[in-house]
C-alpha cells in the first residue's frame, strides 16, 4: 500500500505522477472503509481528495498553513498527516475529531465545524505572517456552502482590501448538505458553462509554456485584463482578488500545475475548483445529501437505513399540519433542510419555506422582517448553530416583541460532532434576553402543543428539543398546553427531580418507584414556573438536572427564583460542568457528566435517599 509509506506530507514530494494517482485511490478506499465503520463526513470528503493531495504535494504543511472550512471535508488530510494509524478512531470517544483541530496536529491550522471561518482566520494569520516578516503561503480551502455565510462575504471584502498574498480554493461542487442555494451559487454555475473556454485556454497556455515562460506570463496579464471585462459582474473582480478558474477539481494533474504556478503570485487568488460531492463512490454521488453525514453502513453493499422517528421529524410533521391552519406561518432555516426535518414542510408549502444558506444571523433578522409584516416566521435552528445570531435574536427580535418561534433542534449534547456542535450554550444566551419565552417539550405531542401555543404569544418563544428518537405523536393530534406550568408526574415526600428536557427520562428512571423521589416535567424555564416551585420546596429537597451547561442554565435559574422566593431548601443542580465536552456516545457522554440516572443517585444519596434500585 502507497498509503502506509506516506508518514507526513514531505513524502508526496517524492511520488511519480502515477503513484499520486494511486495514492488518490487508496485515500478514498480508506475513507470509505473507516466511515464504513466509524460513520461520519463521506461525501465531502471523498470530493476533496484530489485537491487535498495536490495541495500537498505543492505546499510544505505545516509551515505553509492550510485552512479548511468547517473541516468536515479533510479526511484525506489527516491521513496526510501522520495520522492513519488512528483514522480508525474518527469521531469516536477519545479519539480523532471529524473536523480538524489545532490541539490534534501540527497540520491542522484551525480548529473548526461551524462553517464559513477560515477566511477571517486567514486574513488573520497573513497579517500576523507579514508583521512578523515571515514568508510562508497560506492557503484556506472554502465550500461554495461555507461561502454563502457572511463571515466568509466580510472576510473576502477586507483581503482584497489588503492585498495581502494567500490563495483561496473555493470547492464549488453545487452542494451545501442539500443543493446549495444564493444567487452566488447560481452565477458560479453560469461560470462552469464556459468549460469550452476552459479546454481552449489549456491548449494556448501549454503551447505558450513551451515557447517562452514570460510570454505565458504576459498572456495571462492579457487573459486577465480580458476576463476583467468579460466578467465584470465577476464580484470576486470587485473584491479585488485574482480569479482562477472554474477548473475540474478532480484533474489531480491540472491542479498541481495550477497551485504550482499561483504559489507565488503576490496578492490574494480565488482558485474556482468544480468537484463531485461524492466522487468515487456511487451511491454517494447519486444522493451526496444522504451521505453527506453517513451513519456506519456496509460499504459492500451501502443502504439508505430508514432511521427511527426523531424529534426533527416529530417537529416536521408539526409545523407541517400547522402550515395548514396558519396561512401566516413561514419557516425559515439556515441550510439545515434535512437536519431540522423539514422535507415534507419544504415539499408541502415550498412559498412559506426559506433555506437562507449557511448565514443563521440572516435566518433570525428576516425572521424579524416577516415578524414586523405581519407574518409568523418560525426559525429552524440548531441549538449550536443559533450561537451564530445571538445579537440578531435579541436586537431584531426581543426589543420590539417580535413573536417569532425559535425551533430549536440537537439542544444538549449531540456526541461524534463533538464540542463544535454540543447545543449546550443556548439557555444562557436565551435566558438573559427579556420578554424571551423558553420550554423544552417531554415529548412529540407536548411539541405540538407548545408549537401550536407559541405562535399565539406576544413575543419570542424558544422550544429546545435533544438530537435523537422520539415516539410520533398521532396524526392530527393537537393538545392543550398549560403555558407557564410544570407538570408534577410523581410524588415525593423528600426530595424532589426538576428535569428539564432530555433529562426527564433520567429522573423518572431514578427515582423508580421510591415514595420519597418526585420528579417534575420543569419544562418552563422561562417563565418559570414559581408557584410550583415554592410549593415543591416546602420542606423538601431539590435537584435539578438538565442537559446544558450549570453556567447560566435551568439550575441557575431555579436557584435565583428559589433566592427571590425567599425560599432556601437544601438544592443540589446537575448538568455540564464548565469545560467543553468532547465527541463521544451521548449516554455515555450524559454518564460521565452525572446527568443520568446513576448520576441523579448519587445526588439523591448526597442527600441521604438511598433509592432501592428494585424499587
Ligand atoms: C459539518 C456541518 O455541520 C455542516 S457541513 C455543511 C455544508 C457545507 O457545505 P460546503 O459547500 O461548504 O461543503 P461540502 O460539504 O463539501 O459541500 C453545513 C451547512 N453544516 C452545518 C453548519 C451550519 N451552520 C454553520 C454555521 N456551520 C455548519 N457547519
Ligand atoms: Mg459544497
Amino acid at each position: 500500500m502507497l498509503l502506509s509509506r506516506i508518514r507526513g506530507p514531505e513524502d508526496l514530494k517524492t511520488l511519480s505522477e502515477e503513484e499520486l494517482h494511486e495514492l488518490v485511490e487508496e485515500l478514498r478506499s480508506e475513507i470509505i472503509r473507516v466511515t464504513a465503520e466509524t460513520g461520519g463526513h463521506l461525501a465531502s470528503s471523498l470530493g476533496a481528495v484530489e485537491l487535498i493531495v495536490a495541495l500537498h504535494r505543492v505546499f510544505d504543511s505545516p509551515r505553509d498553513r492550510i485552512l479548511f472550512d468547517v473541516g468536515h471535508q479533510a479526511y484525506a488530510h489527516k491521513l496526510l498527516t501522520g495520522r492513519q494509524d488512528r483514522f480508525h478512531t474518527l469521531r469516536q470517544e477519545g479519539g480523532l475529531s471529524g473536523f480538524t483541530k489545532v490541539s490534534e496536529s501540527e497540520h491542522d491550522a484551525i480548529t473548526v465545524g461551524h462553517a464559513s471561518t477560515s477566511l477571517a482566520n486567514a486574513l488573520g494569520m497573513a497579517v500576523a505572517r507579514d508583521l512578523q516578516g515571515q514568508d510562508h503561503k497560506i492557503v484556506a480551502v472554502i465550500g461554495d456552502g461555507a461561502l454563502t455565510g457572511g463571515m466568509a462575504l466580510a472576510a473576502l471584502n477586507k483581503i482584497g482590501e489588503m492585498g495581502k498574498d494567500m490563495l483561496i480554493v473555493l470547492n464549488d461542487n453545487e452542494m451545501s448538505i442539500s443543493p446549495n442555494v444564493g444567487a452566488l451559487a447560481g452565477y458560479f454555475k453560469t461560470l462552469q458553462v464556459q468549460k469550452w473556454v476552459q479546454d481552449a485556454e489549456k491548449l494556448g497556455k501549454g503551447f505558450l509554456e513551451r515557447i517562452s515562460p514570460r510570454l505565458f506570463e504576459l498572456a495571462d496579464r492579457a487573459k486577465e485584463a480580458t476576463k476583467m471585462i468579460l466578467h465584470q459582474e465577476n464580484p470576486f473582480y470587485a473584491w479585488n482578488l485574482r480569479y482562477v478558474g472554474p477548473v475540474d477539481g478532480h484533474d489531480l494533474k491540472g491542479l498541481v500545475y495550477l497551485l504550482e504556478k499561483l504559489k507565488d503570485l503576490s496578492g490574494p487568488t480565488l482558485l474556482h475548483i468544480v468537484t463531485k460531492k461524492g466522487k468515487g463512490y456511487k451511491v454517494a454521488e447519486e444522493d451526496p445529501t444522504h451521505w453527506h453525514g453517513a451513519s456506519p453502513f456496509n460499504p459492500d453493499a451501502p443502504q439508505k437505513k430508514k432511521g427511527s422517528h426523531t424529534w426533527s421529524l416529530a417537529f416536521g410533521d408539526a409545523v407541517t399540519e400547522l402550515a395548514e391552519r396558519e396561512e401566516k406561518l413561514v419557516v425559515l432555516t439556515p441550510a439545515m433542510r434535512e437536519g431540522s426535518g423539514l422535507v415534507r414542510y419544504a415539499q408541502t408549502w415550498p412559498d412559506r419555506y426559506l433555506d437562507v444558506g449557511i448565514a443563521e444571523d440572516v435566518a433570525v433578522t428576516t425572521a424579524a422582517g416577516l415578524a414586523l409584516a405581519g407574518m409568523k416566521p418560525v426559525v429552524a435552528i440548531y441549538s449550536t448553530f443559533l450561537q451564530r445570531a445571538v445579537d440578531q435574536v435579541i436586537h431584531d427580535v426581543a426589543i420590539e416583541k417580535l413573536n417569532v418561534v425559535f425551533a430549536i433542534d440537537r439542544a444538549g449534547l449531540v456526541g461524534a460532532d463533538g464540542p463544535t456542535h454540543h447545543g449546550v450554550f443556548d439557555l444562557a444566551f436565551l435566558r438573559t434576553v427579556p420578554g424571551m419565552q423558553i420550554a423544552a417539550p417531554k415529548d412529540a405531542l407536548e411539541l405540538r402543543a407548545m408549537l401550536a401555543a407559541a405562535l399565539e404569544q406576544n413575543g419570542p418563544v424558544a422550544l429546545r428539543w435533544p438530537r435523537g428518537a422520539v415516539e410520533p405523536a398521532p396524526e392530527g393530534a393537537w393538545p392543550e398546553c398549560a403555558w407557564g406550568r410544570w407538570e408534577v408526574l410523581k410524588p415525593g415526600s423528600e426530595v424532589y427531580l426538576l428535569a428539564f428536557g432530555k433529562t426527564l427520562g433520567y429522573a423518572l428512571e431514578a427515582a423508580a418507584a421510591d415514595p420519597r423521589v418526585g420528579v417534575v416535567n420543569a419544562r418552563f424555564l422561562k417563565p418559570l414556573d414559581r408557584e410550583t416551585l415554592a410549593e415543591l420546596a416546602a420542606g423538601r429537597a431539590l435537584v435539578t438536572v438538565e442537559d446544558h451547561q450549570l453556567a447560566g442554565g435551568f439550575g441557575a435559574a431555579v436557584l435565583e427564583a428559589l433566592e427571590e422566593l425567599g425560599l432556601r431548601p437544601e438544592v443540589r443542580r446537575l448538568g455540564l460542568p464548565d469545560r467543553f465536552t468532547d465527541q463521544g456516545k451521548v449516554e455515555s457522554l450524559h454518564a460521565r457528566a452525572g446527568i443520568d440516572a446513576a448520576g441523579i443517585r448519587r445526588a439523591l444519596a448526597e442527600l441521604g435517599v438511598n433509592v432501592n434500585v428494585s424499587a
